[in-house]
C-alpha cells in the first residue's frame, strides 16, 4: 500500500488559551484533491503551518508522504505551498522569483514554467512591487505547480483571481492529481472546491466534525426549489421530506430530500407562479443533511461562505450522528 500523502494523528495546537487546533486524525491518499474548508477561525491555516513545520505542535504528530514533517529538510522536497496573502521580494520581477524559487527547490521544468505562466496570464516581466494581488497569487501558483512537487499544500490560493482563473487553477489541480500528486486545498468557499476535491473535511473551532466523498454526500439525494409565489409563503414545517426554508424574493427556496410531492401540493396551493429546481450545492447538500439528521428544520443561509457558527457542525455534540455512508466519519470529540 502506499504511503499516504498526509498522515496527522491526534494534531493539536494550543496558543496560550486559544485551541487552534485539536487532536486532528487526518489521511489524504496520494492523487486525491482533498478539500479542507471551515468557516473564518476554524483551524485551516494552523494545520497548514504545523503541516509545514513553521509552528510546533502542541501534541500529536505529522507525517508528508511518510516523512515526519519535523524534518524539515526531507519532507519540504515533497512540498510547495501557497499562501491565501502572498508576498515577493519587491524588487524581483516575476521572472526573476521563478528562477530564483526553482533554483531553491533544485530545479523546475521551464517549458512547464512558462505554459504556466502563459496559462495563468501573468506578465512575468514585471517587479513583484508592482503586482496586483491576484497576480501575485498567480506567481505564487505557478512557482507551486513548476516544480510538480507530491504535495500541494494550498491555503486559499485563488483569494483575487477571476473565475476565468480559478477555472485554469482547477484545471492544473486536476492535471496534478492525475500525475498522482496530492492537492490539499483550504477554502472557506464551499464552492470553490465542490468542483475538484475528491474528498472534503469540514473543520470547526479547531475541530474536525466530518469527512466525506462528494458522491457520497450526493447521494442524499436533495433537491432544491425555488418557488415564485403570488399568495403568502406556506408554512412548511413537518411537510415530509422538507429540510430546510429559506424565503427568497416572492417566494421560498425549499429543499427537499426523497420525493418531493408533499411540499410541491403545499407550494402549488399557495399560489405558484414559476418554479426553478436545482441541484443543491456542497454547502446546501451539508447545511441540509446536518438539518435533517438533527431533526431540526429552519432557515438556513444558502449561499457563500460558510457563516461561523452556522456551517455544520453548528450543533455539534454527542448526540450528532454519522452521516449515511460516509467512508471516514468523525464525530465531534
Ligand atoms: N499565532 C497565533 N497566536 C494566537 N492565536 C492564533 C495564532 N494563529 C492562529 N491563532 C488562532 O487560532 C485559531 C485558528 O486560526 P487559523 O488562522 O488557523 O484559522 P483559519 O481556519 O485558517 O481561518 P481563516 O479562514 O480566517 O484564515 C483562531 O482563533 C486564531 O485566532
Amino acid at each position: 500500500m502506499r504511503v499516504p500523502a498526509i498522515d496527522t494523528e491526534g494534531l493539536t495546537k494550543r496558543f496560550g488559551t486559544v485551541t487552534a487546533l485539536e487532536g486532528l486524525d487526518l489521511r489524504v491518499e496520494q492523487g486525491e484533491i482533498f478539500g479542507f474548508l471551515g468557516p473564518n477561525g476554524a483551524g485551516k491555516s494552523t494545520t497548514i503551518r504545523l503541516l509545514l513545520h513553521l509552528v510546533r505542535p502542541t501534541a500529536g504528530t505529522a507525517r508528508i508522504m511518510g516523512v515526519p514533517v519535523e524534518d524539515v529538510e526531507r519532507a519540504h522536497r515533497h512540498v510547495s505551498y501557497v499562501s491565501g496573502d502572498v508576498s515577493l521580494w519587491p524588487q524581483l520581477t516575476g521572472m526573476e522569483t521563478l528562477i530564483h524559487l526553482a533554483n531553491l527547490s533544485g530545479g523546475a521544468d521551464d517549458a512547464f514554467r512558462d505554459e504556466l505562466i502563459e496559462r495563468l496570464r501573468v506578465d512575468p516581466s514585471v517587479r513583484a512591487r508592482s503586482y496586483s494581488k491576484g497576480n501575485r497569487q498567480k506567481i505564487a501558483l505557478t512557482a507551486a505547480f513548476m516544480t510538480r512537487p507530491d504535495v500541494l499544500l494550498l491555503d486559499e490560493p485563488t483569494s483575487g483571481l477571476d473565475p476565468l482563473m480559478e477555472a485554469e487553477f482547477q484545471a492544473l489541480a486536476r492535471e496534478a492529481a492525475d500525475r498522482g500528486q496530492t492537492v490539499f486545498l483550504s477554502s472557506h468557499l464551499l464552492d470553490q472546491v465542490e468542483d475538484i476535491c475528491h474528498r472534503v473535511a469540514i473543520l470547526r473551532a479547531g475541530r474536525l466534525v466530518e469527512v466525506a466523498a462528494l458522491e457520497d454526500l450526493r447521494k442524499l439525494n436533495t433537491t432544491v426549489f425555488e418557488a415564485v409565489l403570488d399568495g403568502p409563503a406556506p408554512r412548511l414545517d413537518g411537510v415530509p421530506g422538507v429540510v430546510a426554508v429559506e424565503r427568497i424574493d416572492r417566494g421560498l427556496r425549499v429543499s427537499v430530500t426523497g420525493p418531493p410531492s408533499a411540499a410541491l401540493s403545499r407550494l402549488a396551493s399557495a399560489g405558484l407562479v414559476r418554479l426553478r429546481s436545482r441541484e443543491p450545492s456542497l454547502e446546501e447538500i451539508f447545511l441540509t443533511y446536518y438539518e435533517a439528521t438533527s431533526g431540526q428544520r429552519g432557515a438556513v443561509a444558502a449561499h457563500g461562505a460558510l457563516p461561523d457558527g452556522a456551517g455544520p457542525g453548528a450543533r455539534d455534540g454527542p448526540d450528532t450522528p454519522d452521516p449515511p455512508g460516509a467512508p471516514d466519519p468523525r464525530a465531534p470529540r
